[in-house]
């Protein structure tokens, strides 16, 4: 592997597993003290037990070299055993640290990465790295066996020594130039096997829409081409080998064939004992496995080296400020910390836009000049057109998104003011498509508050008007949730993971499109709990219903990324065709300034609330 940040990476991961490293290194070279020793008691036994008639000499190499066999036998054992413990350790202390790293990395980072990619880095990218880790203690003996060769041949018979060592010297050129040649491809192939997974991982999750719209042909085309791209960049590393390999196996041949030719010759000539002449062939036979293992190696350590680099890209990127390191906002006018109340405390937490500008590439803006104020246990609609900018909004609250101008308050205090994790813990998240884990719909409802209670889980779910959906699945809270929630329809998707968000109370409420999924029924039950779990708290509602908008103190139309038009939802009605132009595209389609704003009316206190309202 050459150097750079994947070196080190992987260097200091195997440090951190300094017993594995040395119980795994101590059993390669206690193997290779076995190797070095039988052809000495071989050319001991043939010269002095066979060649000179004594019989104890040939029973006792006999029975020393049975010995050297069966104890070489268990520290190879050992060796690979210790090898694979040192490389399954690593591996999983990488994966830790590359998946603490990934959901640590601002939503702009995944953006940027397709999420079969970052799959990628965790699979096969890791297993790269493991594959030479379990044979450090075999490389390790390996130059062991061939250093102590080179000494006891030169020791020997330094001419023969020669002989039988330079092959060894041409595969380590040759090995040279034959990585030179991997590296590029080694690197294609890893790109290629990150799209194949990535389009893999769409493919499955998009099954359903898929087969709705009857595409799986074209699907399977799709990954059928990739995995083609894949197969020649295999293809294209493989050839490299191909070319390579054949000499790799042949040179070492080569070394043994001119020690048999020169050793005979020096035999005849007296100038070397036929027990020597069979040490040295011994010596050349056992280097043939290190060398061809070398030659392998280099490759498999090039691969490795690529996918060493792509995951220390991942680690070096920047992560979300933590919990303790709040990032100073530039420009922002003296805030204070006492100004936010704890999660849980009620009543809400003022949310404030101030000439927010933001756009997701540079000079894009989605957001312009932005401003807009949900006072303190009121609630706000995000109403408007698709694509301008209810959910970008949103996403600027919790910072998966930092503004590029203006600024955001959350209960007087800029956004930036706050730690992460703080900053997050007041705000419940409702995203327009629920996503549930796999597990119980108990681990589901505690997943943002782990040492939540049944008491608190019960009255979460009943604000959310979730009853049905718990009491309505065998085990209730113990019921299996499928993989992404898929056992439960949209609605019920969308009301557990209301009730996820409200289990930490928090004062402050991002609802996207809360009854996106469901049908005018479960809407009208939806907006009943809607109603409920928003008094006390402020709430920003991204909706396109009519029956959900008014639920809102306050209405707020977006277009082209600025506030077009404030005012009730009646009043909007009455007073902006494009408010009503934006509703009429709607599934529900628009609403008569005097119709009923949902399916029991007017909420009766949202004037009463309304009354708090305090315009930017
Ligand atoms: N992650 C992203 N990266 C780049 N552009 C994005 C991203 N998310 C949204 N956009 C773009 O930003 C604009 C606003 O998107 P946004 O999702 O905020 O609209 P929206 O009003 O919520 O739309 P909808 O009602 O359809 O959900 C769109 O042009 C969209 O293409």
């Amino acid at each position: 592997m050459r150097g750079g940040p994947g070196l080190a990476l992987v260097t200091a991961a195997v440090g951190r597993q300094p017993r594995l490293l040395a119980a795994g290194i101590s059993a390669g070279l206690l193997w290779t003290g076995t190797k070095l020793a039988a052809p000495l008691l071989v050319a001991r036994t043939i010269d002095a037990g066979v060649l000179g008639g004594d019989s104890g000499q040939l029973w006792l190499g006999v029975a020393l070299f049975t010995g050297l066999a069966v104890v070489g036998a268990g520290f190879a054992g050992l060796r690979r055993y210790f090898g694979q413990s040192l490389a399954f350790v690593v591996e999983a202390d990488l994966r830790d640290r590359l998946l603490a790293r990934m959901v640590r990395l601002p939503a702009a980072y995944h953006d940027r990465y397709p999420s079969g990619v970052l799959l990628a880095r965790v699979t096969t990218d890791l297993q790269q790295v493991q594959q030479p880790l379990i044979n450090i203690p075999i490389m390790v003996s390996n130059v062991a066996m061939l250093v102590g060769t080179a000494i006891l041949l030169a020791w020997i018979d330094p001419v023969l020594a020669v002989v039988a060592l330079a092959p060894a010297v041409a595969v380590f050129a040759v090995a040279v130039r034959f990585t030179r040649q991997l590296g590029p491809r080694a690197l294609a192939l890893q790109s290629e096997l990150g799209v194949l997974a990535g389009i893999v991982e769409e493919s499955i999750a998009g099954v359903r829409t898929t087969k709705g719209l009857g595409t799986e042909d074209d699907e399977r085309r799709r990954v059928r081409d990739q995995a083609g791209q894949v197969q020649r960049a295999a293809l294209r590393l493989s050839s490299v080998r191909a070319t390579y390999l054949p000499l790799v196996e042949l040179l070492p041949a080569f070394g043994l064939v001119g020690v048999l030719w020169i050793g005979g010759l020096r035999v005849a000539h007296g100038a070397l004992t036929v027990g020597e002449l069979v040490q040295f062939s011994y010596f050349g036979l056992i280097i043939v496995g290190p060398l061809r293992i070398a030659g392998m190696t280099a490759s498999q350590l090039k691969r490795s080296a690529v996918s060493a680099r792509l995951i220390a890209a991942v680690l070096d990127e920047q992560p979300e400020p933590t919990a303790i390191e709040p990032t100073a906002s530039a420009g922002s006018p003296a805030t204070t910390a006492s100004a936010a109340p704890p999660a849980g405390s009620g009543g809400g937490l003022e949310v404030r836009f101030e000439g927010v500008t933001f756009g997701y590439a540079p000079e894009r803006h989605v957001l312009r000049e932005l401003d807009l104020v949900v006072p303190a246990g009121t609630c706000v609609a995000v109403v408007g057109a698709t694509g301008s900018g209810k959910t970008t909004l949103a996403a600027l609250v919790p910072r998966f998104y930092d503004v590029d101008a203006g600024r955001i308050h959350v209960g007087g205090r800029d956004v930036r003011d706050w730690s992460l994790t703080e900053l997050r813990a007041q705000l419940g998240l409702g995203f327009e498509d629920a996503f549930l884990f796999s597990g119980t719909i108990r681990d589901n409802l505690r997943f943002g508050a782990p040492t939540a209670d049944d008491d608190q889980l019960r009255a979460a779910v009943r604000l959310a008007g979730a009853q049905d959906v718990v009491a309505g699945r065998p085990g209730g809270c113990d019921a299996p949730v499928g993989e992404r929630g898929l056992g439960l329809s949209g609605g019920q998707r969308q009301r557990l993971s209301l009730a996820r968000a409200l289990v930490t109370d928090p004062p402050v409420l991002l609802l996207d499109s809360p009854t996106s999924a469901v049908d005018p029924a479960k809407e009208a039950e939806i907006v009943a709990s809607l109603a409920t779990v928003i008094r006390g708290r402020t709430t920003i509602l991204i909706a396109h219903r009519p029956a959900v908008i008014a639920l809102a103190d306050q209405v707020v139309l977006l277009e082209g990324g600025r506030v077009a038009a404030t005012g009730t939802h009646q009043e909007l009605l009455a007073s902006s065709p494009y408010y009503r132009q934006v509703l009429a595209t709607q599934p529900d389609g628009p609403v008569s300034p005097d119709g009923p704003a949902g399916p029991d009316g007017p909420d009766p206190e949202a004037p009463a609330r309304r009354d708090a309202l305090v315009t930017p």
